[in-house]
């Protein structure tokens, strides 16, 4: 319960603290659908207008330690591991399963670099674990996608073979990717980023760098083998507009006894 209310500009709630209320109930907010894009499977797409700094949506998943992100990485790799830095703990957000994680969209968002790019990943914590934000950095009209830029030196999907391709267009100078900037959640927000709640607190905190599908460090790691892995199935997606969209027949993971969500601390 939030015992605090904030607002950023007449009629307009704190991003956290909107934030902070879909945390706690694991929903995501309406104004949101999932698209199919071709090369790069599905994809959210925003149904209003939305201004800069408001939160989008909590990128879902497993809480563990890095080094247990990495040791799945290497078993399988899923395109669904978000890796990051958090005062000074390694963290990796598992949101490969599609079964616990499949109705949350904040797992669908894809790569966008440059102009293209219009969110960012804002780590927060609350209740003392940190969770994944995907905050607007710039205006969103209707119908747009959401990007944020994943933070890999290289994309493997840009790769030779991946998907079929024959042309690498790595080689024609468009993967380069800019790492993601320490941020904040917007000028109107700065300084009204803390949000507190009875059980716990929800503290913003300037960016760390995060990256999905490698482990994130002081500097971003060259690519392993995982990262010249051949699409997944998951990677093509169902063509289809609505949530939890994957058929039974392209869940590579099958369902554990319980759907509870392990947000519990690193093991
Ligand atoms: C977190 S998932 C995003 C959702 C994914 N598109 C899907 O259909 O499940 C990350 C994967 O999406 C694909 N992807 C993300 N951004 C992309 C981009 N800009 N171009 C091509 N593929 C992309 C890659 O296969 C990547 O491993």
């Amino acid at each position: 319960m939030l015992t605090r209310r904030r607002h950023c500009g007449v009629g307009k709630p704190n991003p956290l603290e909107v934030a902070a209320q879909y945390t706690e109930k694991e929903k995501d907010p309406p104004h949101f659908i999932v698209k199919l894009f071709e090369n790069k499977g599905r994809g959210i797409v925003a149904q209003r207008d939305i201004s800069k700094g408001e939160f989008l949506l909590e990128y879902p998943g497993q809480l563990i330690s890095a080094q247990e992100g990495n040791q799945r990485e290497e078993e399988e790799s899923s395109g669904f591991r978000f890796f990051f830095k958090h005062q000074g703990q390694s963290y990796c957000l598992d949101a490969t399963d599609e079964c616990a994680f499949g109705d949350r969209l904040g797992r669908l968002v894809n790569h966008g670099q440059g102009r293209e790019e219009n969110a960012r990943m804002k780590i927060l914590d609350m209740k003392s674990h940190p969770h994944m934000w995907i905050i607007a950095t710039k205006n969103i009209s209707k119908g747009t996608e959401v990007l944020y830029n994943y933070g890999v030196r290289e994309l493997p999907w840009k790769k030779k073979h991946f998907r079929g391709q024959v042309q690498r267009e790595e080689e024609e100078g468009e993967t380069q990717v800019h790492q993601q900037e320490r941020g904040t959640l917007g000028q109107q927000q700065e300084g009204e980023m803390q949000v507190h709640q009875q059980e716990g607190q929800t503290q913003g905190h300037e960016q760390e760098r995060g990256t999905l599908g490698h482990q994130q460090g002081e500097d971003i790691h060259p690519p392993t083998r995982r990262d010249r892995g051949p699409p997944t199935r998951r990677d093509r997606g169902p063509p289809t507009r609505t949530r939890n969209t994957n058929p039974p027949t392209r869940r590579r993971y099958t369902c554990p006894p319980t759907r509870r969500r392990d947000r519990g601390p690193p093991t």
